[in-house]
């Protein structure tokens, strides 16, 4: 009742006047939003909490009672773009927990920002473009999930406060009175993010920075730093006395039974950690965090590895090196890590809310690690407690074939050739996986592009190998062909140049329909048609595609089609060269 009479109150407030004024949406509070289907709400799947709202374009004219709506609800969504919305951004917006897209642009919203905003940490999409907003922008560094945060056209003020611009997607500050250096030295955002705040300046902007401006934020930066080198020296020497305690009760019989060169470090009850990029410009900050219930001992097993750098790695070491967060998804975050000693970069895989013991987590990385294939990334180390899971690897430094497909592409070609090897590589490296591992039923449980990396050489491999256990109820198998299927979804990206989602259309739906209408020419990637590449063989991987989409055949089978489409594809070649 609390939810449907904070709505009520909501609905009152967007449109100003009496009650009669509220066109007849359903909004009242004798019927239920989920089952009677009110205007512009969305319901979980059970239809029973409200977590969308979408109320666009309506002409609405009041006011947004952030309050009630954000105490009784757990809103996902809230869309009020393009009315006529006015008054302020309550600090109480934050109680918008769960909150992940708000869009409240083109509209009248006036008044400075909520600081609270950074509490939003679920927030990935942020629109109050077109408003009538002022004051500072607030500092949203610790918001790590966003990716879109736009705020052009308001009259916003001051300097830009820092961003994760390397995690952003999507950014928009121009035509405001915002004042000082764009603190951006990724340089990812051009001048037209920026344009239209004449007393901004900045290498992207026409307006340079006047030497020696940026002094007194680095004092002050100095000052943080130093608070979080402190913090961290405490913390370490904690660390240290609680690991000397441990040691001398315990005896380390945990790398004694097995092949491989592993040592390990036996982290105590707390352990935590920060430091800051040495790489990037921007500031970013690295955690662990480990606190342990009941002082069970966690340990760093450093597997057997070709990294140099990495035979005789501590847990401490890790915890010591300079590292900075290249990415957030939806299993966990992902650091890139510089070994103190020096040596190769390496990716921290931290995985969030795995429900797996600590002996079954062991024994999966051990058998990960047994079932070597030249194109699967090795596991360097990992680390498990409790409450963290950490896997490390090799970073690999040209990026994944997500980027190489959809990112700016630096003028590479990215040729049909290269793309049939690329697909006839991973095919192979997950038969392997697959026929070895399926008694244990280890599938890669997340194959995408972003997790299919390019070596220096620009080599393929596959990177977390099962890193994810599918949930499909007893049948293992099944987690089998969800990587089939991811698979597929791979070889469409490839043929057709597209991103899984791309303006909200699922792309296996896409080319499904696309080709049951016969119109199957239309699929294909534009840069393969104007380089010549052969229809027939595209056709065919593109039937291969959609056969492991549609029909679960197994990897085995998947890999010996594609290797014989490129040996009919190297005959070509041949035939037809010089
Ligand atoms: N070893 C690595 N070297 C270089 N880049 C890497 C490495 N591992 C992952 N990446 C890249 O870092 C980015 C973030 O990776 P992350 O695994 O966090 O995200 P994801 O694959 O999109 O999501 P998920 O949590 O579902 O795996 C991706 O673009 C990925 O391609």
């Amino acid at each position: 009742e609390d939810v449907i009479e904070a709505l009520v109150e909501f609905m009152k407030k967007l449109v100003p006047g009496s009650m009669q004024n509220i066109p007849n949406w359903g909004w009242n509070a004798t019927s239920d939003p989920c089952l009677n289907n009110w205007h512009g709400v969305t319901c979980d799947t059970g239809n029973k909490t409200v977590k969308n709202i979408v109320l666009e374009q309506l002409n609405l004219s009041g006011t947004v009672d952030f309050e009630s709506v954000c105490k009784e609800t757990n809103l996902l969504l809230l869309s009020l773009k393009y009315n006529n919305l006015s008054g302020s951004l309550p600090q109480e917006i934050s109680n918008c927990k769960q909150l992940k897209l708000l869009y409240l642009n083109g509209n009248k919203f006036s008044g400075n920002l909520p600081d609270s905003l950074h509490d939003l940490t679920n927030l990935v999409r942020i629109d109050i473009s077109n408003n009538e907003l002022s004051g500072n922008l607030p500092d949203m560094s610790r918001n790590t999930g966003l990716s879109t945060f736009l705020a052009q056209n308001n009259r916003f003020t001051g300097e830009l406060p820092n961003f994760n611009y390397r995690l952003l997607e999507d950014f928009d500050v121009s035509n405001n009175d915002l004042t000082g250096q764009i603190p951006d030295d990724t340089g990812k955002f051009g001048a037209r993010s920026f344009a239209g705040n004449p007393r901004l300046c900045g290498k992207v902007l026409p307006n340079a920075c006047p030497v020696g401006k940026k002094k007194k934020k680095r004092s002050h930066d100095f000052l943080i730093y130093s608070g979080y080198a402190v913090l961290a020296l405490i913390v370490l020497v904690l660390v240290a006395i609680l690991f000397l305690k441990k040691k001398a009760k315990h005896e380390d019989n945990e790398f004694s039974s097995d092949s491989y060169t592993k040592k390990g470090f036996k982290s105590t009850k707390d352990s935590s950690f920060s430091s800051e990029s040495k790489t990037g410009h921007t500031r970013s900050e690295f955690s662990i965090t480990s606190a342990e219930n009941g002082g069970v001992s966690a340990s760093l097993v450093v597997l057997s590895s070709p990294v140099e750098a990495v035979n005789g790695m501590r847990f401490e070491d890790l915890l010591r090196a300079p590292a900075e967060l290249i990415g957030r998804g939806k299993h966990g975050s992902l650091y890139k890590v510089l070994p103190s000693g020096g040596g190769v970069p390496l990716v921290v895989k931290r995985i969030k809310d795995w429900e797996i013991s600590r002996v079954e987590f062991k024994k999966r990385m051990q058998r990960i690690d047994q079932v070597k294939h030249p194109k699967v990334l090795p596991l360097v180390a990992y680390y498990c407690s409790k409450q963290e899971k950490l896997l490390v690897y090799e970073f690999q430094q040209n990026g994944s074939l997500s980027k190489l497909l959809h990112g700016s592409q630096n003028g590479q070609i990215f040729d049909w050739g290269s793309r049939l090897n690329i697909a006839s590589n991973m095919a192979e490296a997950l038969a392997f996986m697959h026929k070895e591992l399926k008694d244990d039923g280890i599938a890669h449980g997340n194959i995408k592009s972003s997790n299919i990396l390019l070596t220096k050489d620009m080599d393929s491999c596959v990177s977390e190998y099962g890193l994810m256990v599918v949930d499909n109820g007893s049948q293992n198998s099944n987690a089998f062909n969800v990587d089939v299927y991811g698979f597929g979804v791979v070889l469409l990206e490839l043929v057709t140049g597209k991103a899984v989602q791309s303006n909200g259309v699922d792309l296996a739906k896409w080319v499904n329909s696309v080709v049951k209408e016969e119109w199957t020419g239309e699929v294909f990637d534009k840069a393969l048609v104007v380089e010549g590449a052969n229809e027939e063989r595209m056709v065919a991987l593109l039937q291969i595609a959609l056969k492991c989409i549609n029909d679960s055949p197994g990897m085995d089978q998947v890999a010996t089609m594609i290797a014989s489409l490129k040996e009919e594809e190297e005959r070509s070649m041949a035939s037809s060269g010089p």
